[in-house]
């Protein structure tokens, strides 16, 4: 399956194809220098399968976890690209899930002004999410994104034979980014998630996320207003995965927290629980109201004491609020 996003001169095309990884030269010049980073959870395969399609490849291997979204570790990455001597025509590629994802494009923006980045995502949640759209950052002192650029991938290549060897919180855990798709954009991508099977239906689930993202990002890709959609349960969410120091909780985990709070109908509420019932996700987690209210104030949505809010009055359709950060400060504590 091809997709194009449509970004005037930006634009891309999103291949997903069984069985991909092997044949990643017919979509990528390889010929010149190309540094691979994955992290030492992706199994070695995938990423020394692709370096042995390079001319000229390199392999750059992180720890596995949200710490590797770090100035630390962006600094050994550029440091490598140095000692190699990449210009800026050769060029990187992840091989991972968000963490490297977001790493290596944050590297890529910024290595020379900018050296061209492929994405090869491995988990759900970066095939589903993180691949697509040119979101791309590191945190900094547990708080989640807020160094970081719009830069797009120049080809994103999805093989979802990857899936296979991921384990299951972490594939449960990128479904909930699609989930939210459906909940703010797409009902019959929502319907998979009430109705169909997560492993069967997995191709088309995430193939109806991509067209969510790549939709929403051709409208409005430096989120000016639309693309805030997409952060839908992310304003609380991110706050929670900060307060818990971006371990206790995984992402997707903390956004299916968030998004219960903007959901504003019960019934509507009642279907969205009964789908983490199935996916056998918690629908809380318990914290101290002031301290995850001072962490969402550092929600890059925020402006002038007051907060773009995502909010879901009907399946499949989001509003954006503003609303007055003390307000936000009564529900966490209500
Ligand atoms: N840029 C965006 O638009 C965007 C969107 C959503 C989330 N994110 C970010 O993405 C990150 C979460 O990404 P994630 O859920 O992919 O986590 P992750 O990148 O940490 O990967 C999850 C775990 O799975 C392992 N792994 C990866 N692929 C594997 C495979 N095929 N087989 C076996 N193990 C594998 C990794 O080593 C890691 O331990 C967060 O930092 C979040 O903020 C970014
Ligand atoms: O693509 C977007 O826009 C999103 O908000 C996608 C989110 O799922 C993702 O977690 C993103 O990284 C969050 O963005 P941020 O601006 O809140 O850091
Ligand atoms: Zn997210």
């Amino acid at each position: 399956m091809k997709i194009h996003v449509d970004l005037k001169e930006n634009g891309y095309d999103i291949i997903m194809e069984h069985g991909v990884l092997a044949n990643v030269k017919d979509y990528v010049d390889l010929n010149r220098k190309v540094m691979v980073i994955t992290d030492e959870g992706v199994p070695l395969e995938y990423a020394t399968s692709v370096v042995a399609q390079c001319a000229e490849g390199y392999l750059h291997v992180v720890p596995q976890g949200e710490d590797s979204k770090s100035l630390s570790v962006f600094k050994e990455i550029c440091e490598d690209l140095l000692e190699q001597q990449f210009s800026r025509k050769d060029c990187i590629i992840a091989i991972g899930g968000g963490v490297v994802g977001d790493l290596s494009g944050y590297v890529a923006a910024s290595y020379m002004r900018g050296i061209d980045f492929i994405q090869i995502p491995t988990t759900t949640l970066s095939q589903i999410d993180s691949s697509i759209g040119g979101k791309v950052a590191i945190n900094l002192d547990e708080v989640k994104n807020i160094i970081g650029a719009f830069y797009q991938p120049k080809i994103v290549i999805i093989d979802p034979d990857t899936l296979q060897t991921l384990p299951k919180r972490h594939y449960i855990n990128g479904l909930i980014e699609a989930l939210k798709e459906g909940l703010i954009y797409d009902e019959s991508l929502f319907n998979l998630f009430e109705a169909g099977d997560i492993y069967k239906d997995l191709d088309q689930i995430i193939e109806k996320a991509l067209y969510v993202k790549k939709d929403v990002v051709e409208k409005d890709e430096k989120e000016q207003h639309l693309r805030k959609i997409l952060n839908f349960g992310h304003t609380i969410g991110h706050a929670i995965e900060s307060y818990y120091h971006l371990s206790e909780y995984l992402h997707g985990e903390c956004v299916a927290f968030g998004m219960l709070y903007f959901i504003e109908k019960e019934d509507i509420k009642k279907r969205v629980l009964a789908i983490y019932d199935k996916l056998g996700i918690k629908a809380s987690a318990p914290y101290d109201p002031d301290t995850v209210y001072g962490l969402l104030c550092n929600d890059k949505k925020t402006a002038h004491g007051s907060v773009s809010i995502v909010k879901v009055k009907e399946i499949g359709k989001a509003e954006i609020q503003d609303m007055k950060l003390e307000e936000v400060r009564v529900l966490l504590k209500g």
